[in-house]
């Protein structure tokens, strides 16, 4: 049996004192590609920020690749890519620093780089297919190529798991293609993925199963839902985000 990457069990969550998680289990074994889904606000967000420890637990159990989080120290084995997120955020730096800021885990600051750790962060870049780009300020690139630049600097640290919080969400067709190109590189070495989608796009061959919450709560566990099941929620439940899911995985 695969040993689990991540488990999760019975996970609460308050965000100003609001109940958001209730009870939540999750588990993601070694090799596995699992999406969470569900509509807007339905806790995926907040499900990912607890797993890497960002968000604290109200009740429940986190345990990465076997140890509880709160001894867990090993955080090289987790690439985490925040939603939504610039890579530029008003620093000038180029394709490469960025990337390489991310290999800053697997040594410590006042090391210089290696040999390894320049390969790694060249390997992370070509990984997204940004290599032509390499020198470049993540400034001039567009929302997708930027991106794709924070997918390399989590890939950089050369992690166990990857984490990724809608890695799609406003970026155009050609990187989403090449992002999905980068993935199945990752996933072809047996490395685990954990990535919150609302569209699958060209990602969906890749994934293994997919975890829908409502309102907090896990309704499906399983093989890709299909659309009658994501669109089951009553009909004042409707929104969306629900829509983009079905057409973009069916449509
Ligand atoms: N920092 C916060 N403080 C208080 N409530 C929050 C906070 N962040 C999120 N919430 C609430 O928690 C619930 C779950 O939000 P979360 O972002 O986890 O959902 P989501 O499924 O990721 O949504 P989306 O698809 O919009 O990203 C929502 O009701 C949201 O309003």
């Amino acid at each position: 049996m695969r040993a689990a990457v991540v488990d999760v069990r019975g996970l609460r969550v308050d965000l100003d004192d609001r109940p958001v998680l209730h009870g939540v289990d999750l588990k993601v074994v070694e090799g596995e590609v699992v999406t969470l889904l569900g509509a807007n606000g339905s806790g995926k967000s907040t499900l990912v920020r607890t797993t890497v420890g960002l968000v604290p637990a109200a009740a429940g159990e986190v345990r990465l690749f076997g140890t509880p989080l709160k001894s867990f120290r090993d955080w090289w084995r987790i690439g985490y890519v925040p939603q939504r997120t610039t890579a530029a955020a008003g620093v000038p730096a180029t394709v490469r620093e960025v990337v390489a800021a991310g290999r800053l885990a697997r040594r410590s600051l006042f090391r210089p780089a290696r040999k390894a750790d320049r390969e790694a962060v060249d390997h992370a870049i070509e990984l997204v297919g940004l290599a032509d780009q390499a020198g470049r300020s993540v400034a001039n690139l567009s929302g997708g190529q930027q991106q794709r630049v924070l997918i390399a600097r989590a890939a950089a640290s050369e992690p166990d798991l990857l984490v990724l919080d809608e890695p799609n969400a406003g970026v155009d067709h050609r990187s989403q293609e090449a992002f999905a190109r980068a993935l199945r590189t990752f996933v072809a070495s047996g490395r685990t993925v954990l990535l919150v989608l609302h569209d699958m796009g060209p990602l969906a061959p890749l994934v293994d199963r997919g975890v829908v919450l409502d309102s907090g709560r896990v309704v499906h566990d399983g093989p890709l839902p299909t659309p009658s099941m994501t669109l089951t929620g009553p009909p004042d439940h409707h929104d969306d985000h629900r829509e983009d899911y079905g057409a973009g995985l069916f449509g």
